[in-house]
């Protein structure tokens, strides 16, 4: 976030934030361990936040609108998860005050980094900011899961051992890390890979501290392998260079690697029909410095 964008420097109400990140997501693990009467599947993973994401700017409208300047192929305003975040915010808070948001979109849609979820916790973190709605980050992580799943854990905003549909966290401490992310140039329904028939949904339960990174696994991986070739063939031409896992419910898959050096030389080499870029592990999301 570009503090030196904040405006009216005199006024203590502020109006504008510009350049707010909205940081991509991997999953290290995913183990399905059930499901629950509504068909939502019960889940245990790790979650790491990463430097790279989406950028958002928002501006203050005093007549209660909320507007969409930026266009997003295939999602109309009414269907931005982005613009039915700010309305919930406004509606659950009663609040009169409407938004110009922006989004400058780098995530590939559907690739499993969580680029739309990522972008409405942006949002309910930056308008709770610039609305002074004075929520609690609780209260916008259960605002959040009325979203989607994966919105919670951005507002909270750290790596996270998460349980429950992924909404339950333990803070997770891990090293600074080093990634390759791989898109298969396909985009991945949540729903369609937790709907399949063949997914196993009996994973043992484990501990946080049965957690390592190095022997992880991702339930969700072979189902989409079966329906998406891509998204195998991605996998092992990453696997040449270190172990290679698909995040969420994919498109995308990642390796951890040694220097950033490294990471650079995988995304040269990587085939022309797919996109590869490195990415930084992120200790903290920069949005919950903001508070309410
Ligand atoms: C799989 C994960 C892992 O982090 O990430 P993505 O691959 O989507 O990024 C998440 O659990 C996804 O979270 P999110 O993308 O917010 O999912 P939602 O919009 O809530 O749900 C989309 C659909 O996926 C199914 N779903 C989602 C989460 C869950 N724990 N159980 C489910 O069965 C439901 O059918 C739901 O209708
Ligand atoms: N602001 C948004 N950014 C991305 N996708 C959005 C957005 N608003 C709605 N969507 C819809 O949500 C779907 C899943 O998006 P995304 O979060 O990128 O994938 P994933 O859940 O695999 O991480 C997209 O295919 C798109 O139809």
């Amino acid at each position: 976030m570009d503090s030196a964008t904040l405006t009216h420097p005199a006024n203590p109400p502020v109006q504008q934030l510009r350049g707010c990140l909205a940081p991509a997501k991997l999953n290290l693990f995913l183990h399905v361990t059930g499901r629950r009467a509504d068909g939502y599947h019960l889940l245990q993973t790790a979650f790491r936040l990463l430097d790279w994401g989406d950028t958002l700017d928002f501006s203050v409208r005093e007549d209660g609108q909320i507007r969409r300047l930026s266009d997003l192929p295939g999602v109309p305003e009414e269907e931005d998860i982005v613009i039915r975040a700010a309305r919930l915010l406004q509606q659950s808070t009663h609040c009169s005050a409407g938004a110009d948001i922006t989004v400058h979109k780098v995530l590939p849609m559907g690739g499993g980094l969580g680029g739309g979820s990522s972008d409405a916790a942006t949002t309910l973190m930056a308008l709770n900011h610039l609305w002074r709605t004075g929520l609690s980050a609780e209260q916008l992580q259960a605002l959040g899961l009325t979203l989607g799943a994966d919105v919670p854990f951005f507002i909270y905003g750290r790596d996270a051992f998460a349980e429950g549909v992924g909404e339950k966290f333990q803070p997770l401490h891990l090293d600074p890390a080093c990634y390759v992310v791989v898109s298969p140039g396909v985009g991945i329904s949540t729903a369609e890979i937790f709907s399949s028939k063949d997914l196993t949904r009996d994973s043992v339960p484990i501990k946080i501290a049965d957690f390592t990174a190095s022997h992880a696994r991702n339930d969700l991986q072979a189902v989409a392998c079966r329906k998406y070739p891509e998204v195998a063939e991605a996998i092992d031409w990453l696997a040449q260079f270190a172990p290679a896992r698909m995040t969420g419910s994919g498109a995308c898959v990642y390796a951890a690697v040694d220097s950033e050096a490294q990471a650079q030389r995988i995304v040269d080499q990587c085939p022309t029909r797919w996109q590869a870029w490195k990415a930084i592990s992120l200790a903290q999301h920069p949005m919950s410095r903001l508070g309410g």
